[in-house]
């Protein structure tokens, strides 16, 4: 704080005849700065302005009164005597700056206390430096010779307290101290601080703080931060105002809202942004034309010019069509359509089960409603099928084979392709007949007496199968020679996974059978697996394949041993060979 003095009683001060820039202040950290200050001053205006103006001399001989010389830089000191009589006392910037370490921060703090007023000035500077400090290039110039100190100190504190509210506390006090005193009584303030002796550390911090403003000017301009600082007349401000825009815009990007025109900028700048980046390629989806899977089965996908279209496009086209594709482009007839229908075949979800009433908690659901596992039996529609399930001869060979006493229904087809399950399907006897997810279970010809008119048996599979290749050989000749040779034998049900189709194997078996003109029928397995459409395409694949076979018997069948779906026709169907049967 200043105060303008004019001496007028003193020898001295008639003689100084000049006004005197005293700087007033009281320690940092004081909240009541401004009126502690105030009433110093009334009462230098109650002793009617007199004040001693004692220029001290080196020797400390209080009596000599000096003239000031303008070239000499001089700073004011007030002293409370407490009669109400202020002594204002004028020190020599020459002695101060005579002192060891006068430009050290722990120099000025002794002087702040020892001194009073005094401390003001360091507080103040101390302020205003923090305001205006940016920590990083507070940081930066901490390296510089011999601030560096002084500025290692001035980091820490800075970064420690650096955020908005710090630089807005710091505004306030700035703003209040020009609010006070005016821009004059500030530039005096510090002229006179300049003045003092042992001040230069003051210059380096306003120069700094200049230096810094710049730089942070040219910084924001050259980032494009903002123009806020462009728009600052006074260099020492510069860093504060700027530092207090770069803040609020930082702050903005975090929690306030960005104005809608800005947004528009921003999205204009990123879509020219993203014109200029090279364009990620789409990701095309190629539809074969030939891939109907996706239609439902109620869709018309019988429709001949659809089915016309495909065999032009193919013919164009000169490209053979893949297995699949060729499946694809199956179109079943309506009556095996509407049978996959009817007997639920195919991959289905249990809702549809229980919206059709089926109890989808029974195993097999679908095989007739409601079963208990206790009075599985005498549910079964079939009379013949409702016997018990005898187990009576196992053959390695054909020299073991039982004698054809009664009339033979075998199960044949790949291993893992469901005939055991089937067989205890059939007959709802679970377990009667062992079955195993590990292909190659069944490792010989299985005889079962279904009551007393009808013997059933589980063939061993061919084809892929945990077992030697010599041992699987053995098999495939058994059955071949079984199904050729075997009197008795009424019907070879050649079981198809419904997914996979038929095999090599099975084509070889069905040659060996037409031969032998042994009559066997398809039983597509294991519907459950794939979708309805698929179940009526694979029949209708099979059926045409067979349209040449003597001895292949039409219908073809379609089972899941899984849900039961079209166990039922499949009973009937062999029901029906032990009844035309003549033994
Ligand atoms: N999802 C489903 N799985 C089935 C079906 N039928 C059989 N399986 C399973 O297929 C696997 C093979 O069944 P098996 O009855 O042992 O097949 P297999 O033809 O007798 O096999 P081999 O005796 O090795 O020739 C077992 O894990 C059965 O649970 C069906 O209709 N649906
Ligand atoms: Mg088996």
């Amino acid at each position: 704080m200043l105060v303008k003095m004019s001496s007028t009683n003193s020898n001295a001060a008639d003689k100084v005849r000049r006004k005197v820039k005293v700087v007033l202040g009281k320690s940092k950290g004081s909240t009541d700065g401004v009126r502690t200050l105030e009433s110093k001053s009334s009462n230098v205006d109650k002793a009617h302005k007199k004040v001693r103006v004692a220029i001290k001399k080196s020797n400390g001989s209080s009596d000599d009164v000096r003239t000031l010389e303008p070239k000499e830089k001089w700073s004011t000191k007030v002293q409370s005597r407490g009669d109400g009589n202020d002594a204002v006392s004028y020190v020599s910037a020459n002695e101060k700056s005579s002192k060891p370490h006068s430009r050290g921060r722990r120099d000025l703090k002794t002087r702040s206390r020892n001194e009073g007023f005094e401390g003001r000035f360091e507080g103040n500077n101390r302020k205003r430096k923090r305001i205006s400090a940016d920590p990083g290039m507070v940081r930066d110039q901490a390296l510089e010779g011999h601030m560096e100190k002084l500025d290692k100190k001035s980091t820490s504190k800075v970064q420690k307290n650096f955020g908005r509210s710090y630089l807005d506390k710091g505004k306030k006090v700035f703003e209040g101290k020009a609010r006070e005193f005016g821009d004059s009584r500030k530039n005096t303030s510090l002229r006179a601080s300049r003045n003092r002796s042992g001040n230069d550390l003051l210059d380096k911090k306003n120069w700094r703080g200049r230096k810094d403003g710049a730089y942070k000017l040219n910084h924001v301009k050259e980032n494009g931060i903002g123009n806020g600082a462009s728009k600052t007349s006074d260099n020492r401000k510069a860093p504060w105002a700027t530092k207090r825009h770069v803040n609020q815009r930082n702050s903005a990007v975090g929690s306030v809202e960005i104005p809608r025109r800005k947004k528009d900028q921003a999205k204009k700048q990123l879509s020219t942004d993203s014109e200029d980046k090279p364009k990620k390629s789409k990701r095309v989806i190629r539809i074969d034309p030939h891939d109907i899977s996706n239609k439902r089965l109620d869709d018309d996908i019988s429709n001949s010019g659809n089915s016309q279209m495909k065999k032009d496009l193919e013919e164009n086209s000169g490209v053979e069509m893949s297995k699949n594709a060729q499946f694809r482009a199956i179109r079943p007839s309506s009556s095996i359509l509407s049978f996959v229908e009817d007997n639920l075949l195919g991959r289905r979800r249990d809702i549809d089960f229980r919206r059709a009433g089926y109890n989808t908690e029974l195993s097999a659901p679908l095989d007739n409603i409601p079963f208990s596992t206790s009075s599985e039996r005498e549910r079964v529609e079939v009379p013949a099928f409702r016997n018990k399930l005898e187990f009576f001869a196992a053959a390695k060979v054909s020299s073991s084979f039982p004698s054809p006493d009664l009339p033979e229904i075998a199960f044949a087809g790949r291993s893992n392709v469901g005939k055991s399950s089937l067989l205890n399907s059939l007959t709802r006897q679970w377990g009667v007949v062992r079955t195993s997810d590990k292909p190659g279970l069944t490792q010989s010809i299985n005889f079962f007496k279904l009551g007393s008119k009808l013997s059933l048996v589980d063939l061993p599979g061919y084809g892929f199968a945990y077992a030697k290749e010599e041992v699987k050989e053995a098999w495939e000749e058994l059955v071949k020679e079984y199904v050729t040779t075997r009197v008795g034998l009424k019907r070879v049900c050649l079981l198809v996974d419904t997914k996979w189709g038929m095999k090599p194997g099975d084509h070889e078996l069905i040659d060996l059978m037409e031969r032998s003109e042994t009559k066997y029928q398809i039983v597509l397995t294991k519907t459950d697996l794939v979708f309805p459409i698929d179940v009526a395409r694979r029949a209708m694949q099979i059926e045409e394949n067979l349209k040449a076979k003597k001895s292949a018997v039409q219908p073809l069948m379609m089972v899941s041993s899984k849900t039961g779906a079209g166990i039922r026709s499949l009973r009937t169907v062999l029901s029906n060979i032990g009844r035309f049967v003549r033994l």
